[in-house]
């Protein structure tokens, strides 16, 4: 790509609650940027604009949209990449069919979702839809390894305001349940290809009679891959949920943890098999009657049944019959069975222990939680955390250290690319990697229904991720690899780790993440700062653990990935979208949505400019950092309720203490002139803008959709101060 053409800075246009966020946040940036001479532009990843993009023959000349998604795809792979990312929808079949409907309602002459499709038409037409679905654009962008932390000002401040934290009892009986065995963690096999083992390998299913399926083909190994492959067996998940309900104990609810939307593949069957056993008596009676799949959740059967009275009172009779359910929203019913993306994991198990092993019950209540995450492999990160805060009591944020994380990630690193390798086995047989020469890499007995995947991670990015774990180290002082030597996958990656610490003459440990969590744990307790070294999955849980005990939200974190061809990609807090933020803006024009993530990495993105020469950036850039500052410690940030302080509101003290700052500085005087006059109007019309800010708080607002709403009448709700826009011209 040619780099003259590559934009200074790139904004993501999101979904949800950070791009409500953005309708007002974007024109301030752009205001000051444009006075640096820097030119920020937008790309769109919504869900709604990769629907459209994927569709441009069903559209009219002026419905169609470019695909941004595949243009910073390939920026990503340039040293000019200067990308903000915000989170974005990483939708479930339920998600993806209302914004399809949301589309056409609006006029757009979009193909239904077949759910099961047949024709050759409906097949293509999902397969365009399947590269929507679920996390479609992170592993796109991703062209690097992660890091994230807090930055040291939200730190400091969360030590001097700490945030609530539910009370850990030493008897509680919240727990995580996890398999027995025939799991991922214990089927897995693994090897690090060599040489000779290079080019083009294929997966070969291959039933009881002998006849042969290729399931994928083309897989390209490189020398220096680690290849593994694993299965859960459908028959031991479902014996272990029939179990673990089973031995319920009064007054406990029962919940599930999956990553349906990262894990698209294989952990929506996984919901599935919770939602089919939780419901077998009523599947028992209604199940041929409807056209169902519980993998779309018990939400999805509400609406199928409506009206029918005979089943809507079994359903109701079948869910009052099992333990109670852990809830989403108690209030409208929707348990954790409901919609396979309403209960991901890195958000979901740290609200539980952050409240003190709390969950809500269908009552509105809260109570101790069963947590199942069936599979071994990460399971014991959450279920030793569990058992310190019982034993220790809970964290104290004012004076615990810091932990942050270094990621394994790049280029679709490890789980979170498997999905084009991972299958539900349609009979009994076997499942075999073939590799180029005809070598068998890797071959599992398998049954109908198990969920066979395979996963890899290429050399370079390993390597990358070792010098970043090191680099992270000596600037930190107390880490740990997370390596199982008792794992397949993980025994490979130590082969790479171990030489190179050696090599760097240091002693960092390489711990199982059980040990490594207590570890972690310890150390934060006694004040220390700690680096967590993981893979892919543990970098996504830990960076949403860590910051929601310390800080209170993974929203706070600074998110970086330093891409390996030396672009940057700033990422927006470690967190989703927060679809109930939308809600409350929807109900009562009140949005929570803190953009500390945005500001960070705003910063962040200035820096990186000036790194490549661009002086006005670094003024710009150290600027942010000081309005950030100044937003945390003179309490400007959004608060929970209706009435108080809310993302506009934090965007206008953010806007006038970056004008301060950048006309109080004697870097460039050019730009303290342009500043000044800025900053003098935002402080004389303090009271004024403020008010037009909070006017409308309280009613009800239009946003003209959900998933695609109308730009007008977004910003008329998140810019509804006349005199602020005039002052950002
Ligand atoms: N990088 C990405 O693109 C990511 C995308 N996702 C996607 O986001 C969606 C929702 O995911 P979910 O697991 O519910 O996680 P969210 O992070 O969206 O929500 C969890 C809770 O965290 C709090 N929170 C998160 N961000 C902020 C913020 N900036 N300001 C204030 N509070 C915040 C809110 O708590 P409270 O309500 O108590 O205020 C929120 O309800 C899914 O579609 C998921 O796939 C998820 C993770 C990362
Ligand atoms: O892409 C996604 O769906 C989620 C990503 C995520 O949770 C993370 O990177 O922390
Ligand atoms: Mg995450």
């Amino acid at each position: 790509m040619a780099s003259r053409q590559t934009p200074d800075m790139i904004y993501t246009k999101v979904d949800e609650a950070p791009e409500l966020a953005s309708a007002s946040l974007l024109p301030i940036i752009r205001s000051f940027a444009a006075a640096g001479g820097i030119e920020v532009e937008t790309r769109d990843i919504s869900l709604a604009g990769r629907i459209l993009s994927l569709f441009t023959d069903c559209l009219s000349q002026d419905q169609r949209v470019s695909d941004d998604l595949a243009e910073l795809g390939e920026l990503v792979k340039t040293p000019e990449a200067n990308v903000i990312k915000l989170p974005n929808i990483s939708a479930s079949v339920p998600q993806l069919e209302a914004a399809v409907a949301e589309l056409q309602a609006q006029g757009y002459a979009l193909p239904d979702y077949p759910a099961d499709p047949q024709t050759d038409e409906e097949k293509e037409i999902r397969a365009r839809y399947d590269r929507v679905k679920g996390s479609a654009v992170n592993p796109v962008l991703r062209e690097g390894n992660s890091d994230r932390r807090a930055a040291k000002a939200v730190k400091e401040y969360a030590k001097a305001n700490p945030h609530s934290m539910g009370d850990w009892s030493a008897d509680s009986p919240t727990c995580v349940a996890s398999m027995p065995g025939d799991d991922f963690f214990s089927n897995e096999k693994s090897a690090t290809i060599t040489a000779g083992q290079t080019g083009n390998a294929k997966i070969i299913f291959t039933d009881a009679n002998g006849n042969e399926t290729k399931l994928k083909g083309g897989l390209n190994y490189e020398e220096g891959t680690i290849v593994d492959a694993t299965f859960m067996s459908a028959k031991a998940l479902r014996a272990f949920i029939k179990q673990e309900i089973a031995s319920m104990q009064p007054g406990v609810l029962f919940s599930v943890h999956l990553k349906a939307t990262m894990m698209k593949v294989s952990d929506p069957i996984i919901f599935g098999h919770f939602v089919s056993v939780y419901l077998e008596d009523f599947i028992a009676k209604h199940g041929q009657a409807l056209d169902w799949n519980p993998n779309d959740g018990i939400g999805d059967l509400e609406a199928q049944i409506a009206g029918n009275a005979d089943m809507e009172a079994d359903l109701k009779a079948a869910l009052a019959a099992r333990p109670p359910m852990y809830m989403v929203n108690s209030d409208k019913g929707i348990t954790n069975l409901h919609v396979p993306s309403d209960v991901i994991i890195d958000a979901s198990m740290p609200a539980v222990i952050r409240a003190g092993g709390i969950g809500r019950g269908p009552d509105g209540k809260p109570a101790p939680t069963k947590c199942c995450i069936p599979d071994n492999c990460y399971a014991p990160v959450y279920d030793e955390t569990i058992e310190y805060f019982k034993a220790n009591g809970k964290l104290d944020v004012t004076t615990c250290g810091a932990v942050s994380n270094v990621g394994l990630m790049a280029q679709k690193a490890e789980e979170y690319g498997s999905h084009p390798t991972t299958f539900e086995v349609p009979a009994d047989g076997t499942i075999r990697i073939v590799l180029a020469s005809g070598e068998v890499l890797h071959e599992h007995a398998v049954e109908k229904g198990d969920i066979w995947r395979s996963c890899t991670v290429k050399k370079l990015p390993i390597e990358d991720w070792i010098r970043l774990g090191i680099r992270r180290h000596k600037a930190t002082g107390t880490s740990a690899f997370w390596l199982d030597a008792n794992r397949a996958h993980d025994a490979e990656l130590i082969r790479y780790v171990e030489p190179a610490l050696k090599e760097a003459g240091l002693d960092i440990p390489i711990m199982a993440p059980r040990e490594a969590t207590r570890f972690t744990l310890e150390n934060m307790v006694a004040g220390r700062d700690v680096v967590t070294i993981t893979g892919n999955v543990l970098r996504d849980y830990l960076t949403d653990l860590f910051p929601i005990l310390e800080l209170g939200t993974s929203a706070k974190m600074l998110s970086i990935v330093s891409l390996m061809q030396g672009g940057g990609l700033f990422e927006t807090g470690a967190g989703g979208s927060a679809p109930k933020h939308v809600q409350q803006l929807m109900e009562e024009n009140h949005l929570r949505w803190d953009s500390l993530g945005e500001f960070c990495a705003l910063g962040e993105s200035f820096k990186f400019l000036a790194d490549k020469g661009r002086a006005k950036a670094g003024v710009l850039g150290a600027a942010v950092e000081e309005a950030t500052q100044n937003v945390l410690l003179n309490g400007n940030s959004p608060e929970r309720k209706v009435g108080q302080n809310d993302n506009r509101t934090s965007h206008y003290w953010f806007a006038r203490y970056w004008a301060e700052a950048l006309a109080g500085q004697n870097q460039d005087v050019e730009l303290a002139a342009h500043f000044a006059p800025m900053a003098q109007a935002l402080a004389d019309k303090e009271e004024a803008i403020l008010s037009e800010l909070m006017a409308g708080q309280g009613q009800s607002v239009d946003l003209g959709g959900y998933y695609h709403g109308d730009s007008d009448k977004t910003a008329a709700v998140m810019r509804p101060s006349a005199t602020l826009n005039a002052i950002l011209g």
